[in-house]
């Protein structure tokens, strides 16, 4: 028996998003299946930011068909969807352990003891306040929440980008270490080289459509170049 492939985790049709006057998403089209890590690139001002947090359901006043796990973006979708925001989102005065409480009672799914163990494996302590915290610390405490829900499909949106080089590493390790392949993780980033080697597939975005996609070693068997000489060539 011939093995069916896994049904699509994000289906997207005709998504149109608009702020004013800006159109920040035109009629994009998209379908992404789980156990991959999907890196979703472009220039500044291309739509990431935005598409992430229509997937989200953040924001609903968009035109056009969502769907994450067959449900439009609302409770039950949220419920599947763990969101990493590119804006810190948690109380400056807090400790990084009244965080890990806040999740807790917040998600049904939150793991505490895999948060425990990323804080951990950062390098950081349950007792540090978030305001002592330089900002890469603060994102890797934000990572930790977000990876350590049992959600299906996670939405990063420029995880490092607070980071230095060597840490970064780290963090990439620390966002690996409690994926499933039952689970999608779409991470937007313009650190192409940085992210090269855990990117399963690509979704390569211009003027709030979807340019190029594709998997990773398809992409670079097919250009003869590494995924960040490809991205240099696209967006020149
Ligand atoms: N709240 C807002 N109000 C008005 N325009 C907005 C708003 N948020 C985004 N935009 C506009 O929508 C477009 C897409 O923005 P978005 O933040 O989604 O892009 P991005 O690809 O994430 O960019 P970057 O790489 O710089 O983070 C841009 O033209 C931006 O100016």
């Amino acid at each position: 028996m011939t093995e069916q492939p896994a049904p699509d985790l994000i289906h997207v049709r005709g998504l149109t998003k608009t702020y004013g006057d800006v159109t920040a998403l035109h009629a994009l089209d998209l379908d992404l299946a789980p156990g991959q890590v999907i890196g979703l690139l472009g220039e500044n001002g291309c739509g990431k930011t935005t598409l992430l947090k229509v997937l989200a359901g953040v924001l609903a006043d968009y035109t056009g068909e969502v769907r994450i796990a067959g449900h439009a973006p609302g409770p039950q979708s949220k419920a599947l969807a763990s969101f990493l925001p590119d804006v810190s989102f948690l109380p400056d005065g807090a400790r990084a352990g009244y965080c890990l409480d806040l999740y807790s009672d917040f998600f049904p799914d939150f793991q505490v003891d895999k948060a425990r163990d990323l804080i951990g494996f950062f390098g950081l302590e349950e007792s540090m306040r978030l305001k002592a915290m330089s900002k890469g610390m603060r994102e890797k405490v934000q990572i930790a929440l977000a990876m350590s829900r049992d959600a299906r499909v996670f939405l990063l949106d420029e995880p490092i980008s607070g980071v230095d080089p060597a840490a970064r590493q780290t963090i990439l390790d620390g966002i690996l270490r409690n994926f499933s392949e039952e689970s999608l993780l779409l991470i937007s980033t313009h650190l192409v080289h940085d992210l090269e080697a855990l990117l399963d597939s690509v979704v390569m975005m211009r003027q709030g459509q979807v340019m190029l996609s594709g998997e990773v070693d398809d992409l670079r068997a097919e250009h003869g170049a590494s995924l960040d000489q490809i991205f240099r060539k696209v967006y020149r």
